[in-house]
């Protein structure tokens, strides 16, 4: 089976040939751990969750290795920490960055499981790793890619005839483009920092530079070498990060381990939008994974929904697409609801797939095997996009889901009104809707009550409302 993808570092779709078929290694940058993920935090979850069971699928479950970070040295989990123990929090400042760190990774395995995220074969934490990141510093400086100045150590990014490669750009449009800081001690604008000093009060790590903390880029590095090599096979994030940090990554990645050639492929998924815009903690146009499912959205739902668009294009989140994600998971569910193991993944969902992971169009094939396949398909194919599995069945019990309750509780009024408007043809015509979608309603002098029959489906309602 021949996989495709879209390598951003060449700007074409092309043919995936693994390093080695017995260990395919996937890096995936993880979040930075100071507070809930948001929606947009979900989508590179959830897309390279999709590669990581396609490439089990392949190449035999337990020839994948999956490496997705955590980030937990950030000045924004210090600032948390800070303000703890400002509030009286007790702990040493050291202890109370540790325990925001834990929380928060706590939330997100909490938050992704629930959307059906396979976790990593390894998720690193960056300060697990510190030792790697000097290490490479260090002979970063020896071979004269970067030099210290002022307690920093700096990436020269004139020493690296490739740098600006991965994002198409020349070193003057990445000045004039980036927001770079300028710093006294910097030889050209552009370089980056690969080890800055610490206060005493913050946590921090002894150096040959003295005592402080790394870069942001340089833990990605560190971190893929260790647990990958030089070389492996796809490097994976969001396109909000191909600049700067995928473009540092590999100028640290190259000139640190010259023998290897770090990442082959680069994929990167497109932002989900609010208004055009990337959802993002800085703007503060974001909702919380957790909003979402504390508002009774099913993780399948939101999963589903965020699988429908293709990677590569921008998408935003609606209520509509999520009340029809949810009417067809209705549906698909309870077709497949006595099927059993026993048929494997249809190939034209395989083949989607594999065609650049095209997750909207094994959507789309996923709808015609429901209309002429057999139950067992429908449940082995979905399983592949990770829906239809048991884990994520447990809100479908056959109760209303808020969303569904609203178009019942609307239906019902639109016929009291019309009732006693004296309009029996409008009354009844909505008593029969509700028939026909499986609810049943209880009139009795005083009021209406409703339940759900077996056979509800709240696909009905929306197509008829
Ligand atoms: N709106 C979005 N749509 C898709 N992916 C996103 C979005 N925002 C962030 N990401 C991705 O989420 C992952 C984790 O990012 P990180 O923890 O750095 O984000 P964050 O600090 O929560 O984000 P931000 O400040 O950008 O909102 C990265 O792979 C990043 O590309
Ligand atoms: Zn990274």
């Amino acid at each position: 089976m021949d996989i495709r993808l879209t390598n951003s570092r060449t700007r074409k779709k092309e043919l995936f040939r693994p390093i080695d078929p017995t260990n395919v290694r996937l890096y995936v940058c993880g979040p930075t751990v100071y507070d809930r993920a948001h929606l947009g935090n979900a989508r590179p979850v959830l897309v390279f969750d999709v590669l990581f069971r396609l490439l089990r699928h392949v190449y035999g479950e337990g020839h994948v290795t999956y490496v997705r970070n955590f980030t937990d040295v950030d000045d924004k989990i210090n600032a948390t920490a800070l303000a703890r123990k400002e509030a009286g929090a007790p702990g040493t400042l050291e202890e109370l960055v540790r325990e925001r760190s834990d929380e928060t990774i706590g939330w997100y395995h909490a938050d992704m499981d629930a959307l059906g995220a396979l976790r990593p074969t390894h998720e690193p934490r960056a300060t697990a790793y510190i030792g790697e990141m000097i290490a490479m510093i260090a002979g970063l400086i020896e071979s004269g890619h970067a030099y210290a100045a002022e307690g920093h150590v700096l990436f020269a990014v004139d020493s690296y005839a490739g740098y600006g490669a991965l994002s198409g750009r020349s070193v003057e449009d990445m000045i004039a483009g980036a927001r770079v800081e300028v710093a006294p001690y910097k030889k050209n604008p552009m370089d980056f920092v690969l080890w800055k000093p610490s206060t005493d009060d913050l946590p921090g790590w002894n150096s040959p530079w003295g005592r402080g903390r790394p870069g942001w880029h340089i833990e990605c590095s560190a971190m893929s070498h260790a647990l990958l090599g030089d070389t492996f096979d796809i490097h994976g994030g969001g396109n909000d990060l191909l600049f700067p940090h995928h473009e540092n990554e590999i100028a640290q990645s190259a000139c640190a381990h010259p023998e290897g050639e770090f990442a082959k492929v680069w994929l990167h998924n497109e932002m989900l939008q609010v208004e055009g815009k990337k959802m993002s903690k800085s703007l503060g146009n974001f909702f919380t994974v957790r909003d979402l499912l504390e508002q009774g959205v099913p993780g399948e739902v939101i999963r589903f929904v965020m699988l429908s668009t293709h990677y590569r294009k921008p998408m935003d989140w609606t209520a509509e697409k999520a009340r029809e994600a949810e009417a067809t998971l209705r549906r698909w569910r309870k077709f497949t609801a006595s099927a059993d193991e026993s048929s494997s993944a249809d190939r034209t969902v395989v083949l989607a797939l594999c065609d650049d992971l095209n997750t909207a169009g094994a959507i789309a094939a996923l709808h015609e095997i429901y209309k002429t396949g057999g139950p067992h398909d429908l449940k082995q194919s979905a399983q592949l996009l990770g829906l239809l599995t048991p884990e994520m069945g447990g809100w479908y019990d056959g109760k209303a889901s808020a969303s569904a309750e609203e178009l019942i509780e609307h239906a019902l009024n639109v016929r009291a009104e019309a009732k006693a408007a004296k309009d029996y043809a409008t009354a009844d015509a909505y008593r029969d809707l509700l028939n026909r979608a499986g609810v049943i309603v209880n009139d009795t002098k005083e009021r209406t009550t409703w339940e759900i029959g077996p056979d509800f489906d709240p696909s009905i309602l929306e197509e008829n409302m």
